[in-house]
């Protein structure tokens, strides 16, 4: 008897125990979704006097069923017709795509004391956020391998509150490798970034254009893009790259002057080059280049137009901080505002605006790129050295609307730039825009509603006092912000489970 029982005893517990899984996990799921959401239903429509679809800004009805649009019922609603159902109700509330930025650096691994993937996606959201695309820099190590992907999505488990997808960085090392390359590539890269002048991160030295064309060829079988810092220093120009020893490093003039438009210029005439290889027929067609944060709206604008009007595969991104500021106004010492390229005149600044609205530039971004209070030198007030990046990414909706308005943007304009666009460019076809079959994922907002990034205002970035934004009156309150059907964010408050997914590249 004592035999039988020590022999069956283990495999009873076994099978009880795996009944008692079995049994368990279907209402474990559902709690974990219900943490997921601050609403407790999966299938419910969003009524707005304001949805902005493809075809315009109407009233309209959004019914959402297990994460994505299922219908979008156009004209006034009818309650009757919704009897049943669950419905939200926005009154004159916007409700647009969720915003899709395609360049932040979240930092982790390696720098989360600079900002994280839980901090980040939590701003994302108070933001109108849903989607963000991490670069391949600033964290430690640089996502440049296979491996080191794998670090990132380790390093971003249970701690995403909107979608996250991430670029894998094209550097020296992986440039002459189309082995590795392709890892990196297969294990989800959404696409590759480089940067033609020095990054100020040790692990992520500059490319030429040679390491650009060899990029372009890998990217091509993948239809993927890459994504270029465009500035380069000329020989002749490096002597004032330090500034020279008279000037004041506490004025912004000074920092401006090292930084001329002659390097983001010198920068897309290579590019300009190297993307004749995407045009059909061309080495790499295929692949596609796209320049990050563009700051000079004169001649480097004129030679991006003379490339897409040439058939390259072509397109560029500029940020709100060089919309909403000009070089005039920064004052002395004021580090915040340092960014690479530097933020440039008033006359610079509204032809931006003028590109933008003519199509010229295409889409914004963030380039959200915080790091710790005390590289920026607060104390010292010093342009030269301190560290260079904007910390933006829970304002970016109200500002490009606070600075757009007086140009007459509209919703429609705003969801191409930051939704429709940025969705192509990080090949997500099944977000960036209100249309069934689509992701359910929004933001609902005020455009009207006033207010003050004041001390008062709950900001979610790891460091609030580092951002240029602080301080503003601005207009364009966030209500709510969904993911994939999840209300993640609603009035102030985060759903209390992290929920967001990492996104792959599917091959
Ligand atoms: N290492 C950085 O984050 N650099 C960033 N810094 C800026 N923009 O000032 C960037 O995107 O180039
Ligand atoms: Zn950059
Ligand atoms: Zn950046």
């Amino acid at each position: 008897m004592d035999i039988l029982k020590s022999r069956f005893l283990p495999l009873i517990a076994l099978i009880a125990s795996l009944l008692f899984l079995y049994f368990r996990t279907p209402s474990s799921n559902k709690s974990i979704d219900a943490e997921c959401s601050l609403l407790t239903q999966d299938h419910y429509w969003i009524v707005s006097k304001r949805v902005v679809t493809p075809r315009g800004v109407a009233p309209a009805a959004v019914e959402v069923k297990a994460g994505c649009i299922n219908t979008v019922k156009e004209g006034e609603y009818d309650k009757s017709s919704l009897q049943n159902a669950h419905v939200l109700d926005y009154g004159h509330a916007v409700l647009m795509p969720g915003l899709i930025d395609v360049h932040a650096h979240l930092d982790e691994p390696g720098r989360e004391e600079w900002e994280g993937f839980s901090t980040g996606t939590k701003a994302a959201a108070a933001g109108g956020i849903t989607t963000l695309i991490d670069m391949p820099l600033n964290s430690f190590p640089s996502t440049v391998s296979e491996e080191t992907l794998k670090l990132k999505l380790e390093a971003a488990k249970k701690k995403l509150y909107v979608d996250v997808g991430f670029w894998g960085g094209l550097v020296p090392e992986n440039a002459f490798d189309p082995s590795a390359l392709d890892k990196l590539l297969k294990a989800g890269a959404l696409g590759l970034k480089s940067f033609m002048c020095p990054s100020g991160i040790n692990d992520f030295p500059m490319t030429n254009s040679t390491h650009i064309k060899e990029g372009l060829k890998v990217l091509a079988k993948y239809k993927r893009p890459l994504l270029v810092h465009a500035e380069v220093v000329p020989e002749s120009e490096s002597h004032i790259a330090h500034g020279s020893d008279e000037s004041d490093p506490r004025s912004y003039a000074t920092y401006l002057k090292t930084r001329p438009p002659s390097w983001e210029e010198a920068a897309i005439r290579e590019l300009k080059d190297a993307s004749e290889e995407t045009r059909v027929g061309g080495n790499a067609e295929g692949a596609h280049v796209h320049i990050v944060h563009l700051a000079d709206s004169r001649t480097s604008l004129d030679l991006i137009k003379a490339s897409k009007r040439g058939g390259s595969s072509l397109t560029v991104e500029t940020c709100p901080h060089y919309l909403a500021f000009s070089a005039e106004e920064i004052p002395d010492g004021d580090t915040r505002f340092k960014c690479a390229p530097p933020i440039r005149d008033e006359a610079n600044r509204q032809s931006l605006w003028e590109a933008l609205l003519e199509g010229h530039i295409d889409m914004l971004s963030s380039d959200h790129s915080p790091s710790i209070p005390d590289l920026k030198l607060f104390n010292e007030g010093d342009f030269l050295r301190a560290w260079g990046g904007i910390s933006s990414l829970q304002f970016v909706l109200p500002i490009t609307w606070s600075y757009g308005k007086i140009y007459g943007i509209t919703f429609n304009q705003l969801a191409n730039w930051w939704s429709e666009r940025p969705a192509k460019l990080a090949g997500q076809t099944n977000k960036g825009a209100i249309k069934s079959e689509m992701d359910a994922d929004f933001v609902v907002w005020m455009p009207e509603v006033e207010f003050e990034l004041d001390e008062n205002y709950d900001i979610y970035h790891k460091h609030r006092n580092i951002s240029a934004y602080l301080g503003q009156r601005i207009s364009g309150k966030v209500l709510a912000t969904f993911v994939r059907g999840n209300l993640v964010y609603s009035e102030g408050k985060h759903a209390s489970a992290a929920c967001g997914a990492p996104i792959l590249a599917e091959q």
